[in-house]
């Protein structure tokens, strides 16, 4: 008898915490239409941003594209063209330049969902990384998205077309910091508190913030960063693994249009969302279920995670010493 009833509570638990959450998670869930609407995309002209375009296009949208060089602008909306028949208008800014950016928004007309993809990496140690360096990391990553943003919210304020959406792409070298990514890491972190703080801004004006998390993907920024990046940066970011840029670009178009405000793009991003997210505003009661009850647990495995990689930042560092010995100094 005693053992039927206590049969009978157990579930009660659980459900009562999940009527809570459904109850209690705030914003409300909410969807964003892709089709018939414009979608403005920074940095549009290459990698993840480009292959954004080229979804959103084939989605049908109206598609604005922004990078500086005026070239791959032109190349990327003929390869749009080719493949989707869609003509996307081309603006060439500098994020660095409000005006500029602003100018390019105006333009393009009021924006629907405006996609802040533009971003510049370098790894290095931050002793080998200039002051100049660090300062254009930070520039055109974290002000230039304020800028971006800046822009385009008049606009979008002012628009009465439904729920208007606004997307960074952060990295998940913006959820966690790491080796030889300070500069990258903190203008990437800097991202989060911009879009927590913008959210409660303007959820009163229908317009919803997605941060997206990509691992390693293979773009040709990310060609170029590996040609400099320090061994013990590629086995760190290794952890989790790399993936394609159309891959990446439907998972960031998908949250983006189920509105969620994180998105992980691979499974070890998804525990990496479960491992940070503190304060984050969450819509799905279920993912909110998940993050309680997986709080503790998800500690255990990012201190395991540590562990690894401070043992191969040690490793690395006694054959760096090593090496050290063996080369005869010349002081
Ligand atoms: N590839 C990766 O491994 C990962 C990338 N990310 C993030 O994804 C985003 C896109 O990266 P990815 O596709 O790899 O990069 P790419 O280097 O392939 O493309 C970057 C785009 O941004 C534009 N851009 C760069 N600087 C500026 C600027 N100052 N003003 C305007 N446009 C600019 C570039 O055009 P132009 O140079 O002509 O201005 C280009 O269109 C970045 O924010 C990056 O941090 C996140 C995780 C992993
Ligand atoms: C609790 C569980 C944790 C799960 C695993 C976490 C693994 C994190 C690895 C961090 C990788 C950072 C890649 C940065 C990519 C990037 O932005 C550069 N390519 C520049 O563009």
């Amino acid at each position: 008898m005693a053992a039927t009833f206590l049969l009978f509570l157990i579930p009660i638990i659980p459900l009562s915490l999940l009527t809570i959450l459904s109850l209690i998670t705030r914003p409300r869930p909410i969807k964003i239409p892709i089709k018939s609407r414009h979608v403005f995309i920074t940095g549009g002209s290459s990698g993840i941003g480009l292959a954004l375009a080229h979804r959103a296009a084939s989605e049908g949208a109206r598609v604005s594209i922004l990078a500086r060089s005026a070239s791959k602008l032109e190349e990327a909306k003929e390869s749009i063209k080719l493949a989707t028949g869609v003509e996307v208008s081309t603006f060439s800014a500098d994020v660095r330049d409000y005006d500029a950016v602003s100018k390019a928004v105006e333009e393009s007309g009021p924006v629907d969902v405006l996609i802040v993809n533009q971003g510049v990496f370098t790894a290095k140690e931050l002793e080998k990384h200039s002051v100049e360096d660090v300062k254009f990391i930070i520039d055109v990553n974290l002000v230039g998205s304020f800028n971006v943003v800046k822009a385009a919210l008049p606009g979008m304020k002012a628009r009465r077309g439904g729920a208007c959406s606004i997307a960074l792409v952060s990295s998940q070298a913006g959820q966690v910091g790491v080796y030889g990514y300070a500069a990258y890491s903190a203008s990437k972190f800097g991202l989060q508190g911009l879009a927590q703080s913008l959210q409660q801004e303007v959820i009163a004006d229908d317009i919803h913030v997605t941060l997206v998390f990509p691992p390693d993907t293979d773009t040709p920024g990310f060609e170029e960063e590996q040609k400099s990046r320090p061994e013990v940066t590629a086995i760190i970011a290794a952890s989790s693994g790399s993936m394609k840029t159309e891959e990446v670009a439907r998972k960031a178009l998908d949250g983006i249009k189920a509105g969620k405000f994180t998105v992980s793009c691979n499974f070890e991003g998804f525990l990496l969302a479960l491992a940070t997210t503190g304060m984050s505003p969450q819509r799905s009661f279920w993912l909110a279920f998940l993050e309680i009850i997986t709080a503790g647990p998800i500690r255990l495995v990012a201190l395991f995670f540590q562990w690894d990689w401070y043992n191969a930042i040690e490793k690395w560092s006694k054959t760096k010493t090593h090496s050290k010995q063996l080369t005869p100094s010349s002081d």
